[in-house]
This record gives structure tokens, sequence and C-alpha cells, in this order.
């Protein structure tokens, strides 16, 4: 069995977080852990309210999962504040995890920030560097690079700006951005465009989650980087086009979209509940 650890926020909703995080992981098959950093309060609509976690207890549960249950891979989500990211900063340094994705999450779909102003600094010098790939989003992106991104050129700036503050890939999520959904990946030697048509719909939160925590559930399975980013590209693709038209808000992405492929246990056709709730699947259950 391979394990892999979310470090990120709880979403009471559902949608993102560490709940898609542990979806995302389940969904591949691979057994999911987790550091909770913040409480939020969160459903489609927005967030009513965001609680951290202390600094020592983030620590805490790092301690458990790595002396006991070391995962393969680890994704990193809302980290909110410095102490806490200078928590998880001590952790990674003890325990040296291999496959760390970095989610730099810094402001919700509906507008709530999940990581303080001040803390970015601290996101920037120590989390960044402890990463295998950071999968910033064109807002992120802009924020960690200084540049304002207009295209898949500016895309290609911010990369190599973000990979100068010690990243050691990165990849830039053009989900924002108009047309086609355009990712583009670079290790400091090469470019590698990873473009889907964009689906029309309102229901992605999540997106930036699931995406990232497919990544790092792939490099579990042992992928290479760049196979585990296509796999993950491919995979969120396909939450998106079966996202759940759930809440009064911003539907989630859809974990059982592909269940043949990555985990027939998962599949809704298993469980007369999943008929009744609606789920499409790729394998036409
Ligand atoms: N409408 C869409 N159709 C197809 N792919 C999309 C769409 N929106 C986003 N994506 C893809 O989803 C992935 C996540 O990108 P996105 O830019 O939404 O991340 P994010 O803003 O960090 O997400 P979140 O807001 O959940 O944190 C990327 O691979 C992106 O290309
Ligand atoms: C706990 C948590 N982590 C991450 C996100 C980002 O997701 P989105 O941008 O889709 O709101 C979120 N809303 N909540």
């Amino acid at each position: 069995m391979k394990l892999a650890l979310t470090i990120a926020g709880s979403d009471s909703g559902g949608g993102a977080g560490i709940q898609a995080d542990l979806k995302t992981f389940s969904a591949h098959g691979v057994f999911g852990m987790s550091v909770i950093t913040s409480v939020t309060a969160q459903n489609t609509m927005g967030v009513l309210g965001i609680e951290d976690i202390s600094p020592e207890m983030v620590l805490l549960q790092m301690k458990a999962v790595f002396e006991d249950l070391y995962p393969d891979a680890v994704k990193i989500g809302m980290v909110s504040n410095g102490e806490i990211i200078r928590a998880i900063t001590e952790g990674l340094k003890k325990y040296e995890p291999e496959g760390v994705v970095l989610d730099p999450v810094m402001i919700s779909k509906s507008g709530s920030h999940l990581l303080k102003p001040e803390a970015m600094e601290a996101l920037k010098k120590e989390l960044i560097p402890l990463s295998l790939v950071v999968t910033p989003n064109l807002m992120e992106a802009e924020a960690l690079s200084g540049i304002k991104i207009k295209g898949k050129e500016c895309m290609r700036d911010a990369a190599k700006r973000i990979l100068a503050l010690g990243a050691k890939t990165v990849v830039i999520k053009g989900g924002h951005l108009a047309g086609d959904a355009l990712d583009i990946f670079y290790d400091g030697k090469d470019f590698y465009e990873m473009a889907s048509e964009r689906i029309v719909t309102q229901n992605t939160h999540g997106t930036g989650c699931t995406f990232s925590s497919a990544i790092a559930a792939n490099l579990a399975l042992g992928y290479t980087l760049l196979e585990s980013v296509k796999r993950a590209k491919e995979y969120i693709t396909g939450a998106i086009r079966y996202s759940l038209d759930i809440g009064h808000g911003v539907g989630p992405t859809n974990h059982f979209w592909n269940c043949r492929k990555y985990s027939s246990a998962h599949c809704p056709a298993n469980n007369v509940r999943g008929h009744m709730y609606g789920f499409k699947t790729l394998c036409g259950h």
C-alpha cells in the first residue's frame, strides 16, 4: 500500500482542503493521512470563519504520522500563518520526505484570505525551497514572481522567477486564463505545456487542491514527476467535467468520475446510493 499525507486546512463543506485531498488519494487507491493546519467553517458559498491550529499541534501531528506511517509523498495546501509555516518547515527538515507538492494557497475562490499576507515571505523563503514542485494559480504566481501575467509568455517568465526562489520545479496553472485550460510545467531546463479544453461550469471549488493532491498520489504510486503532473491534469479535467452541482454556490470536483481506472472500490455502482445521488462516471455506471 502506498501512503500520502496532506498538510492543509479543513473545509467543512468537503469540497476543498483536507477533504478534497483525502478523496483524491482514495480515488487513486492511495492511503491518505492528514495534518490539519486550520479549521475553516466553509461551504460552497464561502468561508464563515477560520481557526488556526497551534504550531505545536501541527508539528505533533507530523511526528505522529512520520514516526509511524511514513508517507511516500506529501501535499501541502493552506498554511495560514508564519508560525504554522515554521512548524511545517521544522517537520520537513527533521523527517525529510522526498515528494513534497506545495500548493501555495492564498485566497479562496470566494475571496477569503487563507494565507495571512504577512506570512507570504515565510512561504517564499522557507517552504518553497523544501518542495519538489510548487503549483501556483495565476494570482499566486503573480504574487510569488512579482510580475503581472497576461498570457503564455508571462507564465513562462513567472515560472523562471519562482524557480529562482529555490523551487525545484513549478507548474503554473492557467485555470483562470481565457481559452483552453493551459498549465505550464518548468523544471529549470524545459517547459512542458498541458492543455485541456475549458469546461464551462461554475462548479470549480477545490480544483487546485484536487490537482496538487493528484500529483502527490501519483508520486506516491511511483510515477515520475512529469508523469505525475500529466496524470493529475487528466484527473482534474475529469473531476471538473463531472463536477457536482450541489449546494447553493460553487460546487465541488467529483472524485468518482473515473472510478474503474483509478479504483473500482470507489465506483458508485458498488453503492446503490451513488445512483440516487446521480454521480456520473466515465465507465458508464
Ligand atoms: N473550467 C476549467 N476547465 C478545465 N480545466 C480547468 C478549469 N478550471 C481550472 N482548470 C484546471 O484545474 C486545475 C486547477 O487550476 P486552477 O487555476 O483552478 O487552480 P486554483 O485556482 O489553485 O484552484 P483553487 O481555486 O481550488 O485553489 C488546472 O489544471 C487548471 O488548468
Ligand atoms: C481549507 C481550504 N483550502 C483550500 C481552499 C482553496 O480552494 P478554492 O480556491 O476552490 O476555494 C479552500 N477554499 N479551503
